[in-house]
């Protein structure tokens, strides 16, 4: 169903896989069967952060064998670059009223920390019984912010990554696979 790697174009702007659409898949079923554990008998939400974690979102949720409900959230920080502005704007609120309820939030990266940690805050204030992270990516070294992540998929170096949900300058985002920018594609 998906296109193998090596039958990508891969061009010249991306420099290696990274993470392949088979161990993000693998690594999905892992996360996917705590989270049903953790969550037995509960009603939860998972809350998508937009574009991002689209992907995640959409495999995570099909890995889970529990009902769910699922929202979005649309948040940006990185604009057009490679760097985090450090301000992070709503540009879609959730539907959703969390008070009372068990909130998971679906993150496709943490880089900085600056979205996730504001996230928490905005949300935390709204009253959830419960609220927790999951992520596909995390990058330590690069971590400005302490935050408790309950789900971690891959611990990844401080590179600029790309691919499922993953975009630099809304592109690549459809890449089924992680991989590294060529650093000449953003002046690196
Ligand atoms: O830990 P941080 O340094 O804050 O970076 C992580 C955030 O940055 C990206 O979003 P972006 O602002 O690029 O919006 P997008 O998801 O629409 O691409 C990513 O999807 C995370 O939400
Ligand atoms: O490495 C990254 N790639 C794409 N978007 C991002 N947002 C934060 N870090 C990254
Ligand atoms: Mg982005």
């Amino acid at each position: 169903m998906y296109q193998a790697v090596n039958e990508i174009d891969m061009g010249t702007d991306l420099e290696k896989v990274l993470i392949s659409k088979a161990e993000i898949d693998a690594k999905l079923v892992e996360l996917a069967a705590e989270i049903d554990r953790d969550y037995a008998g509960k009603d939860l939400l998972i809350v998508g952060v937009l574009k991002g974690a689209v992907m995640v979102m959409a495999d995570l949720a099909r890995a889970l064998s529990s009902e769910v409900t699922m929202d979005w959230m649309a948040v940006s920080s990185y604009g057009a670059g490679t760097k985090s502005s450090g301000v992070v704007r709503i540009l879609k609120d959730l539907d959703t009223d969390i008070a009372g309820r068990d909130v998971l939030i679906v993150e496709d990266i943490i880089d900085s920390g600056l979205t996730l940690s504001w996230l928490i805050s905005n949300l935390g204030s709204r009253g959830p019984a419960s609220l927790e992270v999951c992520t596909l990516l995390r990058k330590p070294e690069a971590a400005k912010v302490e935050i408790d992540v309950k789900y971690t998929g891959f611990e990844i170096p401080s590179e600029f990554v790309v691919g499922y949900g993953l975009d630099y300058a809304e592109k690549y985002r459809n890449l089924p696979f992680v991989g590294t920018l060529a650093p000449h594609v953003y002046g690196g």
